[in-house]
């Protein structure tokens, strides 16, 4: 007779149960994506582009909700996408046809909401041309507090070591610079949304300051490959 399986080890408790408590294990999923995914950090840049937009150029509420919802699409997919490759990785360690068919595929669904949505982007601001020709001084006003902005949730979110105070400094100049923004906002729906990504970029850097900081100190490599 075979001997009976070994016991299997319990599920370590995580902190806790409840809405609040799978609130921030969702929350941690949100930030690890970003800071071990290369093409999340890319979609969150473009995400902040289109928040300055929106907040820049007045759209009809079609328009805004179409433009949020593809962000948050394109979000979602690569959010998933990364979930597959981890349990495609948890599965099969060597290389394997069907493992490389489930990873394509997964990246395809990625590709095609991205393309899309930069088609919208597109037809969005053609079909919006007048107005962005006569919304001179604020796209230059958008363009002087937003090109600065973008650059410091892109130093945020960019996986490269450097002091503490960069990541502090670079967080609240651009705090400061989507404050400025925010007083003559064209939506209050778009700058609550760049606000959103900032906060989602700080976390990043935070959580990848944390992780080096637990490798130093163990010894150990990081659990997720990063891309
Ligand atoms: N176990 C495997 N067997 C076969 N091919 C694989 C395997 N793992 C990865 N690949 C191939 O390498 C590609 C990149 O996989 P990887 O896990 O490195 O994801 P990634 O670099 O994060 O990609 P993405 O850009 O989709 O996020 C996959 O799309 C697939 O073609």
């Amino acid at each position: 007779m075979n001997d009976p399986a070994p016991p299997r080890t319990p599920f370590p408790s995580r902190g806790g149960v409840g809405l609040l408590a799978s609130f921030r294990y969702a929350w941690t999923g949100l930030i690890h994506t970003v800071v071990h995914q290369r093409n999340m950090r890319v979609h969150l840049v473009s995400a902040v582009l289109v928040g300055l937009v929106g907040s820049g150029i007045p759209l009809g509420l079609a328009e805004k909700v179409t433009l949020i919802f593809c962000v948050l699409l394109i979000f979602f997919a690569e959010i998933l996408n990364s979930a597959l490759e981890h349990l495609v990785d948890l599965a099969v360690q060597q290389f394997d046809e069907k493992a490389r068919l489930a990873k394509d595929a997964a990246a395809a669904g990625v590709m095609v909401l991205a393309f899309g949505t930069v088609v919208i982007f597109a037809a969005l601001l053609v079909h919006n041309w007048s107005v962005v020709l006569n919304s001179g001084p604020q796209i230059a006003r958008q363009v002087a507090l937003g090109l600065p902005f973008t650059a410091c949730v892109t130093l945020l979110v960019l996986p490269r070591s450097r002091p503490a105070w960069v990541d502090v400094a670079a967080f609240v100049v651009a705090a400061v610079l989507l404050g400025l923004q925010a007083t003559r906002t064209a939506s209050s729906v778009f700058t609550a949304l760049t606000a959103g990504l900032l906060v989602i970029a700080g976390a990043a850097a935070r959580t990848r300051r944390r992780e080096a900081l637990g490798q130093k100190k163990t010894g150990s490599s990081p659990v997720s490959h990063q891309t």
